[in-house]
């Protein structure tokens, strides 16, 4: 019981009090069972001996004092009752004397045995009543020494509260004073979190700081607070050890009033005392307990040091940042001075300004008045857009009439552009048709004006034309020697025919060169006779330009005429000069080409390629994409400028080569998908001269034979197409060989032979008009007998 004692926890005082009470209840009851007070304890045992004595059976058995061993009454017990019951037992009426007496001898025999168990009794409670003195008096003894040392440790323990409240009261003036610190640090912390905030965020690491440290401030404080609570704990146990003290010393009281009487109180003194001595372990081991907490509360209030310290260390921090921003505020504060500056400048502009806004107001005031007006003249304008609106109306159905008609007409424009086309291919038949009609090859006669610089023979009229109606505006008649030759040509210009009248009749030979065909026009004739004027015309006249520049003017204005139906043209030009049977490039920009030491190897350059679709190619050659007659005639100056040329007895300037001026026309209508290809070859050919009288030694004779050779090329060329011979000799000559695929077939070629009315040239006149009646007396179809040309004629034969 007493170890059992020892280890009941002290925290519950009430229920040790309770259980304390119940067993001193239990003590007392069984110390008022057993004892028997000396006055009263007989009647007690008397009434057990007679219970026994009446039977017994019905009354319980009582523990009594020990008893003698081997006695009758040992067994037996008796109480008040049954002494009073045995002492008042009478005997009944009724019963005879043996009965009677046997009752009787029962009855003495049971108060003998209630005197005997009382006479034991009594004895036994007096040796019980030394040894309960023998007891009390040591327990008295242990009491005494028990309250002694209870006194002593009562004193020991108020020391260690007292020491306890002072270390209590020193850890709160400790916590007390480091809440200060904390509170101050937290203070100075949302200060420079404040500074921190509004200068920039960049510091969001001291934030995280902050944060730690709030945490950690957060653990000191639940620290904090688990040692209040173990405070709380310790006073709340100290007032129950007070309680308690207080209890014990009622119950020590109480002990001692009751010491006396009740033997087992010492036995709860005892329990008392082991549980005060639990208690007192207990509180031993709080005591431990509660200088492990100081210990621990002392390492805390180390760690609270340390995290003081890192605090600080973070305040410090802080307040270096806080400097650093200072600086910065320093900074700002001179920025905010350069800004004032600033202001100040713009206070000025903001002055220019008002005075600018006045302006503009009274502008604008000026502008309400002005829009003041228009909205009037708006309104007006509105009337009449509504005025407007109903004759719009009335135009939009005369629009819709128009609509209507203009479908109408478009549909008839293209009908009429359909039957334009149709129209112009029959054009270009019949066009064509009329050519061929004409002839393929035809030969043109002009003679020219009679020139200051020419000789005047005997006979100055040596040309004249004849007058007839058949041979009008045909014919020709030559005066040698009071001998009259005539011939007959497609068409004969007198000298006074002027460069227009010429045009006019070669201009459809133009447009055949427009309708794809390949057109050739020659001027032939004896040096001095106008071919050069009448294939170029006189430089700076424009009443005198050629046939070449006014095929131009005609090519471009039909061109741009024929755009209208669809056609869109490619117009290239190429300019050559034959000298000496070398082919020369006019256009070419390299000047070396003329260079008169490099005439002769100049030829192997220029190399003449014909392909399948009748096409000629020089190479090297220059070809210039043209778009106007402007830039041909440029063109044209350059050619002239570059030219071959040397004196003769008939001409100052007179052409040592021949001329070829090419313009290929490529004319595609993507409406009608037709494609057309054309040639125009102008050709100035040389002069021919005798050579009796070109001076014929050198250079003269060299250029002399060379002409002389290519014209009889030519005209063995002209002959056999005229004749329609199989055996064409195109490559006599690089003249020839070059207008091949010009000549015969489908194109067209026109020969003007030029006589000069000069009789001192009257004989090359004269071949020259042979050649050419020749050439037209084939073509026409007249039998060479009715020319009464002889064969010798057949070839044109100078010199
Ligand atoms: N129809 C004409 N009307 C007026 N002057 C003309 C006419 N034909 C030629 N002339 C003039 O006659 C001169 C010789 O003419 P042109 O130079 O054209 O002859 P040519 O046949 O080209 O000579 P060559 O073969 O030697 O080059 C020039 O001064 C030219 O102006």
């Amino acid at each position: 019981m007493a170890s059992k004692n020892q280890n009941n926890a002290p925290s519950s005082p009430s229920q040790s009090k309770r259980s304390i009470d119940e067993a001193s209840i239990d003590k007392r009851r069984r110390i008022a069972n057993t004892k028997m007070p000396p006055n009263t304890g007989t009647r007690t045992q008397t009434r057990q001996a007679f219970s026994v004595v009446n039977g017994g059976q019905d009354l319980p058995p009582l523990c009594g004092p020990p008893s003698n061993s081997g006695s009758d009454c040992s067994a037996i017990e008796f109480n008040k009752d049954d002494v009073e019951t045995l002492l008042n037992e009478k005997l009944k009426k009724n019963l005879n004397y043996r009965e009677k007496n046997d009752k009787m001898i029962d009855l003495i025999k049971r108060l003998k045995l209630c005197i005997k168990w009382f006479l034991q009794l009594e004895a036994n409670y007096v040796a019980e009543q030394d040894k309960i003195k023998k007891l009390l008096e040591l327990a008295e003894k242990k009491c005494i020494d028990t309250e002694l040392m209870m006194n002593a440790k009562e004193d020991e323990l108020n020391s260690i509260i007292m020491e306890l409240r002072k270390n209590l009261e020193a850890l709160q003036a400790k916590f007390a004073k480091e809440e200060v610190e904390r509170v101050e640090a937290m203070d100075s912390l949302a200060r420079e979190r404040d500074l921190r905030l509004a200068a920039e965020k960049l510091q969001a690491s001291l934030s995280d700081d902050l944060r730690r440290t709030q945490l950690d401030n957060a653990s000191a404080n639940q620290k904090i607070q688990s040692l209040n609570d173990t405070y709380r704990r310790l006073q709340e146990f100290n007032t129950s050890l007070h309680q308690w003290n207080s209890r014990l010393q009622s119950d020590l009281e109480t002990t001692n009033k009751t010491l006396k009487r009740v033997q087992e109180e010492k036995a709860a003194v005892v329990e008392n005392l082991s549980t005060l001595r639990g208690h007192y372990t207990s509180l031993q081991e709080q005591l431990t307990l509660s200088r492990a907490s100081q210990d621990e509360a002392i390492k805390q209030k180390e760690a609270l040091g340390s995290e003081t310290a890192c605090l600080r260390g973070d305040l410090q921090q802080v307040r270096e940042d806080r400097d650093r921003q200072l600086s910065q505020v320093q900074d700002l504060e001179a920025e905010v001075a350069k800004y004032k500056e600033c202001t100040g400048k713009f206070s000025a502009n903001l002055e220019s300004l008002n005075t600018k806004a006045v302006e503009l107001e009274s502008t604008c005031s000026s502008q309400s008045e002005q829009i003041r007006k228009l909205r009037e003249q708006l309104a007006f304008a509105e009337n009449k857009l509504q005025l407007s609106n109903m004759s719009a109306m009335e135009t939009r159905s005369e629009f819709e009439e128009n609509k209507s008609l203009i479908l109408e007409l478009k549909s008839r424009l293209a009908d009429a552009d359909v039957k334009i086309v149709e129209g112009e291919k029959l054009r270009k038949k019949l066009h064509n048709t009329i050519l061929e009609l004409k002839g393929n090859i035809r030969v043109f006669c002009r003679v020219r004006p009679l020139l200051s610089d020419d000789g005047v023979g005997n006979d100055a009229k040596v040309v004249s034309f004849p007058t007839s109606m058949d041979l009008q505006g045909r014919g020709i008649d030559l005066n040698q020697n009071g001998q009259k030759h005539s011939f007959t040509y497609d068409k004969v210009f007198v000298p006074d025919n002027s460069q227009e009248d010429v045009f006019v009749e070669i201009s459809q030979l133009v447009q055949s060169a427009l309708d794809g065909y390949k057109v050739c026009i020659f001027a032939y004739g004896q040096t001095g006779s106008g071919k050069t004027y009448t294939m170029m015309g006189r430089p700076g006249l424009p009443d005198q330009k050629g046939l070449i520049p006014r095929s131009l003017e005609q090519v471009f204005q039909t061109k741009q005429m024929l755009e209208a139906q669809g056609w869109k043209y490619e117009m290239q030009v190429s300019m050559l000069e034959i000298y000496n049977e070398a082919i020369r490039d006019l256009l070419a920009t390299n000047k070396s080409t003329f260079d008169a030491t490099r005439v002769e190897n100049a030829g192997k350059q220029y190399a003449i390629k014909h392909d399948a679709n009748g096409n000629t190619y020089v190479s090297d050659l220059t070809i210039v994409d043209v778009r106007s007659s402007r830039e041909v005639s440029y063109l044209l100056e350059r050619a002239a400028q570059s030219r071959s040329v040397g004196k003769t007895q008939m001409n100052e300037q007179s052409s040592r080569s021949h001329f070829v001026f090419t313009l290929r026309i490529i004319g595609v209508n993507e409406s009608t998908d037709q494609q057309v290809q054309g040639v125009l070859n102008l050709i100035d050919l040389a002069g021919s001269e005798r050579l009796s009288k070109s001076g014929s030694t050198g250079d003269r004779l060299k250029e002399t034979q060379a002409i002389n050779k290519s014209l009889s090329s030519l005209s063995d060329v002209i002959f056999a197409l005229a004749k329609k011979e199989e055996h064409v000799p195109f490559r006599n000559s690089k003249l020839t060989y070059l207008l091949q695929p010009c000549l015969g077939g489908d194109s067209k070629t026109l020969m003007f032979v030029n006589v000069s009315p000069d009789p001192s040239s009257l004989g090359e006149s004269l071949c020259s008009l042979r050649f050419a009646a020749r050439v037209n007396a084939c073509e026409i179809g007249i039998p060479r007998r009715q020319t009464n040309l002889r064969s010798s004629d057949s070839r044109l034969s100078i010199g």
